[in-house]
């Protein structure tokens, strides 16, 4: 065949490839009419094909002989571990996992909580690791038995026994251990201890800011914890200011260092902060601006009025009964913050550092923003706020809510026990007396955010001490996009797919690359059709 005449007459740029077909008419398209079906090259096309019906099948049989077939049983990889964080309003046990290959951790294996807290046995503190026994049973519903003996399980205390005496304390964790040795997990008697409010605050910024995904970043990008506990108050954040060596926090992840202001300020919890005031109150030893109606009666500015106040235990302290008999409620949301701010500077002027915002204990400028947790977002989600709501409206809705007639109040919350009920006028009224009062955080400041969890990862302070514990290089924590992206039951079998279809793309471009773009044309010189191919 002539090339350069048929090239230069049909299209110069073709290398006509010899095939016999029929004659063509003027006004024909060149492709149309269909010619002669010209026997294709098998091989061309049936390589991509095999190759993906290969992996389709190889896939299938994978999924429905071996990885469906398989017992549920989790990879050699994965760690379990149980963690007891031992409150004052209660004791809870929750349950993680860590993959040590994708670096996934699952939060949500469970969690269990029992009240009241550990410090409630101060009394009779052999009886306290009884108390743990339906705990212990739940986690060995969570964790396959064959891994209970390589799971570790550590009990961590917080204010609720910082608050009681230390004899006592060794007692009560004593009953702890004897029974945590006998659980069947992996114990070890330092594993039972009271951990220190800077470690609980620290441990509650890490799973902050993992779930944030601001762990291993820029400092200044982090967020900051503020935690209102039921006994004890954490602030944790990363201060750019010289910290004195009791409140300072140096944390490694990755290249990252941070530099963190650290500090639990016990008896600030909301529980215990509100049994202290009525005590002081009902003592008449607190000098609130309402006058006693009569001798021997005072003012409880923090109840809403009609409230009858009555002999109450103060739980996690070895204080006998407290006799608010002598109380009177009067609700007032102001009269209620002033002595709320009375509790919370108490001792200022003994402060010996450059700033103090609670009572006389350093505190840097509070810098960036802020979550607020725990009792923080109880009492704003009881009153219908936002997650970045701003103090003024919680200011707003203390005020009415303590200025509300309980009986009314009653009515309108009938869920809610008498004791729920009544502490959202105090905790409204602490909580502005506490951020904005006391720490100058400004009431349209949307700095804060009230919440209990970042997307569906509760910001538990236990869930930090587990992330450090399961991983030595944090900056590996954050979990690859894989394994965010995939659920837990199938990261293989979706990404086989995932590789399959990478390969199917691949073996479909080979083939568009290697087969020749071929063109039927009518060759006028020869009366026949030719396929030819085109160059690119
Ligand atoms: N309003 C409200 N408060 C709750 C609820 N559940 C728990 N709390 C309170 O929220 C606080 C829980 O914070 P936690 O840190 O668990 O308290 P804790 O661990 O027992 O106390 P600390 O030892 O100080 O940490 C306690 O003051 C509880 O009384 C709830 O459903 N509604
Ligand atoms: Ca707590």
């Amino acid at each position: 065949m002539r090339r350069s005449h048929a090239r230069t007459r049909i299209n110069s740029n073709m290398d006509p490839i010899k095939l016999h077909t029929r004659p063509l008419t003027r006004s024909t398209n060149l492709f149309s009419r269909n010619p002669k079906p010209t026997k294709s090259n098998p091989s061309s096309f049936a390589i991509p094909i095999a190759l993906t019906a290969t992996l389709i099948t190889l896939i299938s049989c994978y999924y429905v002989f071996i990885h469906a077939a398989k017992p549920s049983f989790p990879p050699s990889s994965v760690k379990y571990g149980v963690l007891l964080d031992g409150g004052s309003t209660g004791t809870r046990i929750h349950v993680f996992s860590y993959d040590t290959e994708t670096n996934h951790f699952d939060f949500d294996l469970g969690s269990m909580r029992l009240n009241p807290g550990l410090s409630s046995y101060a009394v009779n503190p052999t009886n306290a690791g009884d108390s743990l026994k339906d705990l212990l049973d739940f986690a060995k519903r969570k964790v396959p038995p064959a891994f209970w003996a390589d799971t570790e399980i550590r009990l961590m205390a917080t204010a609720g026994l910082r608050l009681v005496d230390v004899v006592v304390q060794d007692k009560i964790l004593d009953s702890c251990r004897r029974v945590l040795r006998a659980s069947g997990f992996r114990f070890a008697d330092d594993w039972a201890t009271v951990i220190t409010g800077s470690d609980e605050g620290v441990y509650a910024w890490i799973v902050a800011n993992y779930a944030l995904g601001t762990l291993g970043g820029d400092p200044s990008e982090t967020t900051g914890i503020i935690e209102l506990g039921g006994a004890s108050v954490q602030v944790t954040f990363v201060s750019d200011e010289p910290l004195p060596q009791e409140f300072s926090r140096t944390l490694k992840f990755g290249n990252v260092t941070y530099n963190l202001y650290s500090h639990s300020f016990l008896h600030f919890g909301q529980n215990v902060a509100f049994e202290t005031l009525r005590e002081l109150l009902s003592s008449g030893d607190f000098n609130t601006a309402a006058e006693s109606l009569q001798k021997g009666t005072y003012i409880d500015p923090c109840s809403p009025k009609g409230y009858l106040h009555h002999v109450e235990s103060s739980p996690g302290s070895l204080a006998a009964k407290i006799d608010l008999s002598t109380l009177q409620a009067g609700g007032n949301f102001s009269e209620c913050r002033s002595a709320a701010l009375t509790l919370l500077q108490n001792g200022k002027e003994k402060c010996s550092y450059k700033s103090c915002y609670l009572g006389s204990t350093f505190m840097p400028k509070l810098r960036g923003k802020f979550l607020a947790t725990e009792n923080f977002f109880h009492t704003s989600k009881f009153f219908g706020l936002r997650q970045r709501a701003f103090l003024s409206h919680l200011l707003m809705a203390g005020e009415q809510f303590c200025g509300e007639d309980w009986s009314k109040l009653k009515k309108k919350h009938r869920s809610l026990d008498d004791e729920d009920l009544l502490r959202y006028c105090f905790s409204s009224a602490y909580i502005v007396a506490l951020l904005h009062d006391s720490l100058g955080i400004s009431l349209d400041d949307e700095r804060i955010g009230f919440a209990n969890q970042v997307e569906n990862i509760p910001l538990d302070w236990a869930l930090g001490a587990f992330i450090l514990q399961s991983t030595a290089v944090l900056d590996e924590l954050h979990p690859s996009w894989i394994s965010t992206i995939i659920s837990d039951d199938s990261p293989t079998l979706l990404s086989l797919i995932a590789l399959s279809i990478m390969l199917m793309v691949i073996a479909w471009s080979i083939s568009k690359w290697r087969k020749p773009q071929l063109k039927t044309i009518y060759d006028l010189e020869k009366g026949r059709y030719i396929i030819s191919r085109v160059n690119r």
